[in-house]
């Protein structure tokens, strides 16, 4: 298990035994906070969504690190700081990966957004959502970002990658485990 996984946080004998791939998504916010720069991914996992930006950590960096270099890589954008919000573990039917995603947003960022070979961006206000053609679990967790709070999630799919068969979402205090 990497050792940068909250896994350890979790008692549950089953979900520690998974393998775990750790994500980031990171979700740079107009500084009011009232808008939220979306891209459209154009290839891969989630392609034709609008999400954050975000992906695999690399092994020799934080998870932090690897938010900031995946929001360069995919929009341009340079974050000088980053706040963590969520983590979000998903598992898919007949997938024995769970997706350990960490979820952060930026208001101290530098440079002008860019379309890349990943990711179309857009700015959307952060009450007007293109929930239909975003991963299915984000409307659930939305409103706790939205509305500053940090939590946790868990969302069970099925092999779809659409339906939802189970759900535990949380608020938390803190996220420094
Ligand atoms: N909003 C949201 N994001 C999700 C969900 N599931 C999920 O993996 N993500 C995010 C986490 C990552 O930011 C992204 C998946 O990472 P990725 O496959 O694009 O990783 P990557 O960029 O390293 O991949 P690549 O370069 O090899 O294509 O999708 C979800 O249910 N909701």
């Amino acid at each position: 298990m990497d050792s940068r996984s909250v896994s350890k946080h979790i008692e549950e004998l089953e979900y520690q035994s998974k393998p775990h791939r750790l994500l980031t998504l990171i979700f740079p916010l107009n500084p009011p906070r009232a808008q939220v720069l979306l891209g459209l991914k154009k290839r891969g996992f989630g392609q034709n969504k609008y999400n954050g930006f975000g992906g695999k950590v690399e092994p020799q960096e934080s998870i932090s690190q690897g938010a900031i270099r995946e929001l360069t890589e995919e929009s341009c954008l340079r974050a000088r700081s980053v706040n963590k919000r969520g983590v979000l573990f998903f598992y898919f039917e007949n997938d024995p990966v769970t997706m350990e995603v960490h979820v952060f947003d930026t208001v101290e960022y530098e440079g002008e957004w860019e379309e890349t070979e990943e990711m179309a961006p857009k700015w959307f206000g952060v009450g007007d959502m293109p929930f239909d053609r975003m991963w299915k679990d984000d409307e659930r967790w939305w409103p706790m970002f939205i509305r500053g709070k940090k939590f946790i999630g868990r969302f069970w799919f099925l092999e779809d990658q659409v339906t939802i068969v189970r759900e535990e979402l949380a608020e938390v205090d803190s996220l420094e485990f």
